[in-house]
């Protein structure tokens, strides 16, 4: 395992938590009206050690990969699908780069794993090798593999921090990811295949049963079975490249103060992934949403994660994530905003 990837991150500033608690006690509505926005604001301040939280610079980066596993027919999408995406992530057609657009922030395009030979212009090039090899057979990756894929997300993270950030936006794009992802899912939390596997892109019934035996033969074929198994023997045995680059980036983010805003079900497994492997990391996560995955709420509650949004969205690309930043805006903009009782000269609560 890479040895950076256990070092410890900061504790949010608790006396932040404190100012700011106290601040939302004040403002001038009726004690904890605004919900969930509340504890967001407060969850900033004390991750950015400020009386004055924002969610303003929060760039986005998307990792790709492709998955052996998909010559199993568990996708509704051929893997060609994978790199074509990335080539409209660059030219500004897909969802992401809508919102990117909309949102005013900058959206970095990693090519961590995909079966291209060339580079894609405007895409970021960092693979270890072209696509994973196919896990009902043989080992996705091999551990030094594994290790550069976390090491590619540490590398962008830093270089998309360098410019600035109050918070960082992850996704991702890979054809038959959400076989690995549910295979690790499987493998962290020891649940059955047949609760966390979802349709992905679109499968139908048939096809996710197919999937259903393709991860029950392969947990057994790799000997993880159970809840046991260390991440990066599950990430050797069933991995992504995309999605161990998004655990070393989620870690890289929380090591240097970039609280991260989690997608969907892929990233939210290579957060679980994150947090086993360094549980330090967890409190800089903010979840964004609830997606229509089936797993994503068993992903949710085994880190005791309250989404932002619920929109039965399933498309990843960061975009869930990236509709939650608006909400994270005005959260802020009403804590920082808002008058207190005493400023306005508004009566306070009945003692
Ligand atoms: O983010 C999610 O919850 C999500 C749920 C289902 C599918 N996806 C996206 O769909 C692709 C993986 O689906 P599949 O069926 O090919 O495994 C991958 O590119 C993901 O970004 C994403
Ligand atoms: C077209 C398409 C776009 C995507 N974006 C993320 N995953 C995707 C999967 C498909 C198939």
């Amino acid at each position: 395992m890479a040895d950076w990837i256990g070092g410890n991150c900061p504790v949010p500033s608790e006396t932040h938590a404190k100012l700011a608690r106290q601040r939302q006690a004040n403002l001038t509505k009726p004690a904890g009206s605004l919900g969930h926005l509340e504890r967001l604001a407060i969850d900033l301040a004390a991750l950015q050690g400020t009386d004055r939280p924002r969610a303003l610079r929060a760039p986005i980066i998307i990792f790709a990969g492709d998955h052996g596993v998909a010559a199993r027919g568990v996708s509704a999408y051929p893997s060609d699908v994978t790199v074509q995406m990335l080539y409209n992530f660059a030219s500004g057609g897909a969802a992401i780069s809508v919102l990117a657009r909309e949102l005013g922030v900058p959206l970095l395009v990693v090519d961590a794993g995909t079966l291209s030979e060339q580079p894609v212009p405007g895409v970021l090039t960092d693979k270890p090798r072209r696509g994973t090899r196919d896990f009902g057979e043989e080992a996705a990756l091999t551990p030094p593999e594994v290790v550069q894929a976390l090491g590619c997300g540490r590398r962008a993270l830093r270089q998309v921090i360098a410019e600035g950030a109050d918070l960082v936006i992850l996704g991702e794009m890979g054809i038959g990811n959400t076989t690995s992802a549910a295979a690790i899912a499987c493998a962290l939390t020891g649940r059955r295949p047949e609760l966390v596997v979802g349709n992905g892109t679109g499968l139908d019934d048939a096809g996710r049963e197919r999937k259903v035996i393709v991860i029950k033969q392969a947990l057994a074929f790799h000997g993880i079975e159970g809840s046991g198994s260390k991440v990066e023997d599950v990430f050797s045995a069933v991995g992504g490249l995309e999605i161990a680059a998004l655990t070393g980036a989620i870690v890289a983010s929380a090591q240097n103060r970039v609280p991260v805003l989690i997608d969907g079900f892929i990233v939210s497994v290579a957060a679980l992934a994150a947090v086993r492997i360094n549980p330090s990391c967890r409190p800089w996560l903010i979840f964004s949403h609830r997606s229509a995955e089936r797993g994503h709420q068993l992903m949710l509650e085994e880190m005791d994660a309250r989404p932002i949004l619920d929109l039965g969205l399933r498309l990843g690309e960061g975009s869930g994530a990236a509709l939650a930043l608006p909400v994270l805006r005005l959260a802020c903009a009403l804590h920082n905003g808002m008058a207190t009782f005493d400023e306005a000269a508004v009566s306070g609560r009945i003692p």
